[in-house]
C-alpha cells in the first residue's frame, strides 16, 4: 500500500449478545478515498464506533492514524471528524450556528470558529440556508448540515456513515462528488460507507467489502473494475433488435446474453480475440442487419460480482 495506514484493525471482533456485528476483521486503509460497502447489517456503524471509541471492541486491536484505540481515543476525536447515519442535527439551531459551535468545542476562538464554519458552509453548498433553522431542512440539506459539521475542525480523516441515505438520484450524485472532492482537493482521508454496492464505485481509490461482519474483500477500486475480456454492446430498438444483434453474433461464433438493454459478449475465442477483430465483426453484423450501434466498448467487472466470486482477496 505504500503510504502508512491511515487506520489498521487485527482480529477486530464485536459481539453484542448472540449478534456477531464484526468476525476477526484484519484490514488496512490507507490515504485518499475508502468506501466500506456492505448490506443493512453486516457491520459498517459498528466498525465506525470502535474506531472512533464511542463502542468497545470484544476483541482483537485497531490503530487510528497511527493510535491505538483503547489509548488514544480522544486523541483520535480530535484528529477525526464523523458523520453519523442517522438524524443529529437540532431542529431549532441553524446550520451556521451549529457548525460555529462544532468548530468552537474544537478549541477555536470566535472569529476563527466563524471563518472555518463559513469555509466548509461554503464547500459543502450550503448558501443562504444556513442562516435558517435546520428543522426545515431538505434531506439532502441536513446530510450537508452533518458533513459540514463533520469537517468543522479541519481533521485529517473523516469517517462518512451512509452520506446518500434518503437522497433522490441527483442529490446522491452530488454528494458523492462532494466525498471525492474531500480526498481529491482538500487531502483529509475519508472512510465512507455505503449499503448500495455499486455507488461508490465512482469515487473510492480502495473498497472494502463486509459481509455478515465478515471482510469479503479489500482491493483497489480498479481491481474490482477491471476488464473482463468481454464487450458490451446496444444497439438504437427495443429488446426485439437486441435480440436480432446476439442471435446473429452468435451465429458467428461469438457467446452472447441479454444484459438489461444491451448484449454482453465472452471473451471472444483467439480467432477473433486479435485486436478489433471481433469490434470489426459486430460493426459488420449490425450493418448487415440495418441496426444502428449505440454503444461497443469493454465489459467491465463491478463490485457486487464479489458476492457471486466470494472469497476474500485482501
Ligand atoms: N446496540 C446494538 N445492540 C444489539 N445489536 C446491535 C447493536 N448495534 C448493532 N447491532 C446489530 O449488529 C449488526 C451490525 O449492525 P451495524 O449497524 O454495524 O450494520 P451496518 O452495516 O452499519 O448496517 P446499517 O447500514 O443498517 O446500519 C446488525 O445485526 C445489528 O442489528
Amino acid at each position: 500500500m505504500g503510504a502508512p495506514p491511515v487506520i489498521s484493525t487485527a482480529g477486530l471482533t464485536k459481539h453484542y449478545g448472540n449478534v456477531h456485528a464484526l468476525t476477526d476483521l484484519t484490514v488496512d486503509v490507507g490515504p485518499g478515498v475508502t468506501g466500506l460497502v456492505g448490506a443493512n447489517g453486516a457491520g459498517k456503524s459498528t466498525l465506525i464506533k470502535i474506531l472512533l471509541g464511542l463502542i468497545e471492541p470484544t476483541g482483537g486491536r485497531a490503530q487510528v492514524l497511527g493510535h491505538d484505540i483503547d489509548a488514544a481515543s480522544q486523541e483520535i476525536r480530535r484528529l477525526v471528524g464523523y458523520m453519523p447515519e442517522h438524524d443529529c442535527l437540532p431542529p431549532d439551531v441553524s446550520a451556521s450556528d451549529f457548525v460555529v459551535h462544532m468548530a468552537r468545542m474544537s478549541g477555536l476562538g470566535h472569529a476563527a470558529a466563524r471563518e472555518r464554519a463559513a469555509d466548509v458552509l461554503r464547500h459543502v453548498g450550503l448558501d443562504e440556508e444556513r442562516y435558517r433553522p435546520m428543522g426545515g431542512y431538505s434531506t439532502g440539506m441536513k446530510q450537508r448540515a452533518k458533513l459540514a459539521q463533520a469537517l468543522a475542525h479541519d481533521p485529517r480523516l473523516v469517517f462518512l456513515d451512509e452520506p446518500t441515505n434518503g437522497l433522490d438520484p441527483a442529490a446522491r450524485n452530488d454528494m458523492l462528488r462532494l466525498v471525492g472532492r474531500i480526498g481529491s482537493e482538500f487531502g483529509i482521508a475519508v472512510l465512507v460507507t455505503s449499503h448500495l454496492l455499486g455507488e461508490l464505485e465512482q469515487v473510492s481509490d480502495h473498497v472494502i467489502v463486509l459481509d455478515g461482519g465478515r471482510l469479503l474483500r479489500s482491493s483497489a477500486t480498479g481491481d474490482f473494475l477491471r476488464r473482463t475480456g468481454g464487450l458490451l454492446v446496444e444497439v438504437v430498438g427495443t429488446e426485439t433488435e437486441r435480440d436480432r444483434l446476439g442471435e446473429a453474433l452468435a451465429q458467428r461464433g461469438l457467446v452472447c446474453r441479454p444484459r438489461g438493454t444491451m448484449v454482453a459478449i465472452d471473451p471472444p475465442a483467439p480467432e477473433l480475440a486479435t485486436e478489433g477483430v471481433a469490434h470489426d465483426l459486430i460493426r459488420d453484423v449490425a450493418a448487415d442487419l440495418g441496426l444502428g450501434l449505440m454503444r461497443l466498448e469493454p465489459d467491465r467487472g463491478h463490485l457486487e460480482d464479489v458476492f457471486l466470486e466470494g472469497g476474500a482477496h485482501v
